[in-house]
């Protein structure tokens, strides 16, 4: 069953194209890369699928699950529905800062209660043992009491994740949720996210600068260039010789240095055996 369905999407900001003419079919349960150079259009395509964004007019139409996002330009009435069915995490200013971790985690129910409850932050014992159930998933239960604003970087990125389990979204759109990360906490949220993949059948986009990350984590990747779909493939295939071909000089912004590629136990996670950079991760 498709997930996320994009055909023809363009996308110009002051007469610069951002997206030209973007095609792309994620079934459901995929985990798929997103890479690119900086400026190629990865947050740029994942707002669009999110309707955040709307493509230039007489392109583009992108759908999530049964629900149609936006068609030609204009976003649909679905709104509500859509929000419900996508989880989004940014690089950064993911959660409240002066709310607790668990009201962050509850706030992924409004979209299911009646506004006067959540606007009175009425939530009952087990919506909160729901939100506790997956602060537990992400393995950061005992934050939840705490101000967001106390969380590590890393644990603020899997509080985002659990308010998208809590939410209920069968997608998880995640913008760069690592680059501000260091390694062992970036591999913790990779390995979050993967989790929810496999064991939740959540079909996770997760757009990344650094692609060891989408050669572990990700069986698919899919490589923007200049707004264009420049690979769309097994992640494998991408070798540094190969990312050097698509783009050139730009690919040592997405290789790390002298990383081996090294094969991985996918299901073991704690095994997941990645970069010198991740030692004693
Ligand atoms: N709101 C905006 N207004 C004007 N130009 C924009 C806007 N958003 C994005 N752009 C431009 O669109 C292009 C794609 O940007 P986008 O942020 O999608 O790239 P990216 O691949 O996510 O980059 P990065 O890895 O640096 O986050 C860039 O040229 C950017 O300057």
């Amino acid at each position: 069953m498709t997930a996320i369905s994009v055909e023809n999407l363009s996308k110009t900001f002051r007469r610069k194209p951002a997206l030209k003419n973007v095609s792309l079919e994620i079934s459901s349960g995929e985990m798929v890369a997103l890479i690119g150079a900086s400026g190629s259009g990865k947050s740029t395509l994942i707002r669009h699928i999110a309707g955040l964004e709307r493509g230039d007019g007489e392109s583009g139409a992108i759908t999530v699950g049964e629900h149609l996002v936006q068609n030609s330009g204009k976003l649909t009435r679905n709104a509500k529905a859509i929000r419900r069915e996508v989880g989004v995490i940014f690089q950064q200013f993911n959660l409240v800062d002066r709310l607790s971790v668990m009201s962050n985690v509850l706030v992924g129910l409004l979209g299911n209660m009646p506004s006067w409850r959540g606007t009175l932050g009425l939530f009952t014992r087990s919506e909160k043992l729901t939100a506790m159930r997956a602060l537990h998933r992400v393995g950061i239960p005992e934050t939840a009491l705490q101000r967001a604003s106390t969380l590590s970087g890393g644990q603020q990125q899997r509080a985002a994740i659990a308010r998208g389990l809590v939410q209920g979204a069968s997608v998880m759109l995640a913008d760069e949720p690592i680059a501000s990360l260091d390694p062992a906490s970036a591999k913790r949220v990779m390995q979050t996210l993967s989790s929810i993949n496999r064991a939740d059948g959540m079909t996770v986009i997760v757009s990344l600068h650094q692609v060891e990350y989408a050669r572990h984590f990700c069986q698919r990747t899919v490589a923007l260039r200049d707004g264009e779909v420049a690979f769309d493939g097994a992640s494998t295939a991408l070798t540094n010789d190969f990312l050097r071909e698509i783009y050139g000089e730009a690919s040592e912004e997405l290789v790390l240095p002298d990383a081996p590629v090294t094969t991985t136990d996918e299901d073991d996670e704690e095994s997941v055996s990645l970069v010198p950079a991740f030692a004693g991760a």
